[in-house]
């Protein structure tokens, strides 16, 4: 049976139900995958113009300002400036809420666009490294018109971008299976979501530890479900070596996998327990062929995202 639960984030302002809207899908980056053009019912908001990052990933002098952006949410007025590798201790996480029937408010919080409409919903995906994530979200992309931003890539990306200045660290910390300072991700992420000028967004393979979690719900959005693809570790690393045959990725050896189950279960794995307290994820087991495993996340998919019920 589905858990639903609240969200914190109140929608508010000009909000229309049910106004018909296709996304404009301007990939930016090479990670959003498989961006399609699809129609979708969606939530409506006004954001202000005012309502807009200041970071640009693409500056030398990278720091995360957060002060000049415009929240609907009075809970989520009071933000701090984060220096690029401030790391803070996160707060504890807040109490379980409460389980809550009926439909989804499917409006979350909108994020950082100059006079643009629009209102966001968002669904991650975690699970173990190899465990499948990306291979489901491509079919969710195709079916739901979710656009699809994975925080590996995204980094990926980063890594590879002439000039970068997290260039060097960024391979150090995926080579030693390692999480990269938040505020990197975080800013990536940020990015990619505002330049695509979508509304929902499934984001893969984040968040990795608790404090990346904690950031990204207070500065940019919270999150609408969780999606937990669970996996034994032997099943993970038997795809990942032989994804490794033609990856490419500097992660996908012995070495490094064994690395990144271990942060997995320090790390990141209490990310999940997070969200399961409070009702919002999904855990779908993937050991079955890839075809398997959709059915049931199409499943979940279709009975948390029927707009009408
Ligand atoms: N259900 C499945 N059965 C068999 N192979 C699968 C299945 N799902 C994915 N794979 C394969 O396993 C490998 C890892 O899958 P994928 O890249 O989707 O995982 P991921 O969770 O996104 O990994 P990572 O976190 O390392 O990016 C790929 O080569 C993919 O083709
Ligand atoms: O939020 C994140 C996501 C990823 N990383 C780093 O990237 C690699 C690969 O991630 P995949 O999702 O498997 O593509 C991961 O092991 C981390 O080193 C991160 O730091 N933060």
């Amino acid at each position: 049976m589905l858990r639903t639960c609240a969200t914190r984030i109140k929608p508010l302002a000009k909000i229309h139900f049910s106004a018909t809207c296709s996304i404009p899908i301007t990939a930016t980056t090479t990670t959003t995958k498989t961006l399609l053009r699809k129609k979708c019912t969606l939530f409506e908001a006004r954001i202000p113009a005012s309502s807009r990052s200041t970071f640009d990933v693409n500056s030398t002098t990278n720091t995360i300002n957060t002060t000049k952006r415009t929240f609907f949410s009075t809970s989520l007025k009071r933000r701090a400036v984060a220096g690029v590798t401030e790391e803070k201790t996160p707060p504890p996480p807040p109490p379980p809420k409460s389980s809550r029937k009926g439909p989804h408010p499917l409006a979350l919080l909108a994020v950082a666009s100059v006079g643009v409409s629009f209102y966001l919903v968002l669904v991650r995906t975690r699970g173990g490294p190899g465990s499948g994530k990306g291979t489901q979200s491509e079919n969710l992309v195709k079916d739901f018109g979710f656009i699809h931003l994975s925080a590996g890539d995204l980094l990926r990306i980063e890594k590879e971008r002439p000039g970068s200045k997290y260039g060097d660290l960024i391979d150090r910390l995926m080579k030693a299976g390692e999480i990269v300072p938040m505020e990197i991700t975080i800013a990536l992420l940020e990015q990619a979501m505002r330049e695509s000028g979508g509304k929902r967004f499934l984001i893969d393979g984040f968040p990795r530890k608790m404090d990346q979690a904690m950031k990204f719900e207070e500065d940019v959005v919270e999150a609408h479900s969780i999606l937990y693809f669970d996996c034994p570790e032997e099943v993970m690393l038997e795809r990942l070596l032989n994804r490794g045959k033609t990856s490419g990725r500097v992660d996908d050896n012995i070495d490094s996998i064994r690395k990144r189950f271990i942060t997995f279960k320090q790390q990141s794995y209490p990310v999940v327990e997070y969200y399961q307290r409070q009702g919002k994820v999904h855990s779908i087991s993937c050991v079955d062929s890839p075809e398997l495993v959709y059915q049931k996340v199409k499943k979940i998919f279709n009975e948390e995202f029927n707009e009408n019920k």
